[in-house]
């Protein structure tokens, strides 16, 4: 069974953010993962992680230049990234640098750096040169911590504009870096959107040893992995037989927004997903 991390932005909105640690060990999560965990302070979250026996797994660098305690709510506003954005390249090397800041208190090895939308009048193919110089940038500076970044493909449904779509331009993306401590983050909800086929695409990328994290969530509401039309056990238990011939050791993040948050017994009650991989496992 792969190893599971819940997103804490996503998941338990029934509970205020730092409690949600503690259910989420509960549950019997080992790591998390979040979007941006700027409105707290990096300590505290350090205590919550080391309290509930956690690893911190993942989790955004800035969307955008804000206070730190707009950043999540500028997300939801339109702040998607700045990685492809002339102009405001002074603006991303911060926000890359606040969320290495970050990293060192949570000791979280990823950093997912986020592309963000082409400019209305520009093409992918005209910012592209930003994005790689930006991207070798910030993977040179996470470098000296001992970092990785994550560039993710997402969706044009929820993103529209967003610069990264796909798996194969990620991937021709990490070439053009040519920085090793970058990797994809192979969101399998935004794969399944865009290009499908997701089963063959773990097997042809992830032991190319490019694929740096996972992340699922049904398609196509975006909730419980196994609500909707991707069969999220059949794809663990691919990941977990390519993982075991190429040495893969990495996470799956739990990324979706529960179906069943608002029922009785919350968040927990949806996890039938993770209970019925456990099963599998132990078969
Ligand atoms: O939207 C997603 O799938 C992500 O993982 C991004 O990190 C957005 O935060
Ligand atoms: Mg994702």
């Amino acid at each position: 069974m792969p190893r599971f991390a819940a997103n804490l932005s996503l998941l338990y909105p029934e509970l205020d953010f730092p409690d949600r640690f503690e259910a989420a060990a509960r549950d019997g999560f080992e790591g998390v993962e979040c979007l941006f965990p700027y409105a707290w302070d990096a300590g505290e979250l350090a205590a919550r992680l080391q309290g509930n026996g956690l690893q911190q797994v993942l989790f955004n660098a800035p969307p955008g230049r804000r206070e730190r305690a707009e950043i999540e709510r500028a997300w939801q506003a339109g702040d998607k990234g700045l990685a492809c954005v002339p102009g405001r390249e002074a603006e991303f090397k911060a926000g890359v640098a606040l969320a290495l800041s970050y990293a060192a208190v949570l000791q979280c090895p990823r950093v997912h750096v986020l592309a963000g939308v082409v400019p209305a009048g520009l093409t992918r193919e005209a910012v592209q040169p930003l994005y790689v110089e930006n991207l070798r940038w910030a993977a040179r500076a996470a470098a000296k911590e001992g970092l990785r970044l994550m560039i993710e493909p997402i969706n044009t449904r929820d993103i529209p504009g967003y610069f990264l779509n796909r798996q194969d331009h990620a991937h021709e993306l990490l070439e053009e870096i040519g920085e090793p401590n970058v990797q994809v983050q192979m969101d399998l909800y935004h794969c399944q959107v865009v290009e499908g086929d997701v089963a063959t695409k773990i097997r042809r990328y992830l032991p190319t040893g490019r694929v740096g994290h996972f992340q699922v969530a049904g398609v196509p509401q975006r909730h419980e992995p196994d609500c909707g039309e991707l069969n999220a056990g059949y794809l663990f238990g691919v990941i977990d037989e390519v993982a075991a011939q190429c040495g893969w050791d990495g996470w799956v993040g739990a990324e979706y927004r529960p179906a069943r948050g608002s029922e009785a017994g919350g968040t927990s009650a949806g996890l039938g997903w993770l209970r019925a991989a456990r099963a599998q496992a132990a078969r």
